[in-house]
């Protein structure tokens, strides 16, 4: 019991170290995360109500873990082929473009947010 609750624990230290390569060695991981702040920021200044927090908050969540699942592919293809080979691209362009397919996303929901307020503070 001791044991297993033990080994649950060190999952969790294994976690927390993916993170920390993550943000340590990505320089779009780093960028994701300025973006995030930049983002809650701006959320705190536009005084969002809670749907437009839970949008924002998910996609950033969403993005940062497709970051990451996007660097243990690369880590991965890496290792089994360090040679080109088609389906080693393949395998990378489609997991970049996993996390620009939520990239884009999160830009769609920071407009339809910021949309509206811009265009009532135009109006005056
Ligand atoms: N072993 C390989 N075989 C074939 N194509 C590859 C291989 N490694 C990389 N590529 C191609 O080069 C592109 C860039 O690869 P790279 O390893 O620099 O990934 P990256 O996404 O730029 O990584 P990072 O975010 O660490 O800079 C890939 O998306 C893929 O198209």
């Amino acid at each position: 019991m001791l044991q297993a609750l033990w080994k649950f624990i060190c999952g969790f230290g294994y976690a927390f170290r993916g993170i920390w390569i993550l943000i340590r060695s990505q320089r779009n991981a780093q960028v994701h995360c300025l973006a995030i702040a930049v983002v809650l920021f701006f959320g705190w200044l536009l005084d969002i109500n809670t749907n437009e927090w839970l949008a924002v908050s998910l996609i950033s969540v969403v993005v940062l873990a497709l970051e990451a699942v996007n660097t243990a592919i690369e880590s991965i293809v890496d290792l089994v082929s360090p040679e080109y080979h088609p389906l080693a691209g393949r395998a990378k362009d489609v997991a970049a473009g996993a996390v620009l397919i939520a990239a884009i996303g999160a830009l769609i929901i920071a407009a339809i947010i910021v949309w509206p307020r811009l265009a009532h503070l135009i109006a005056g």
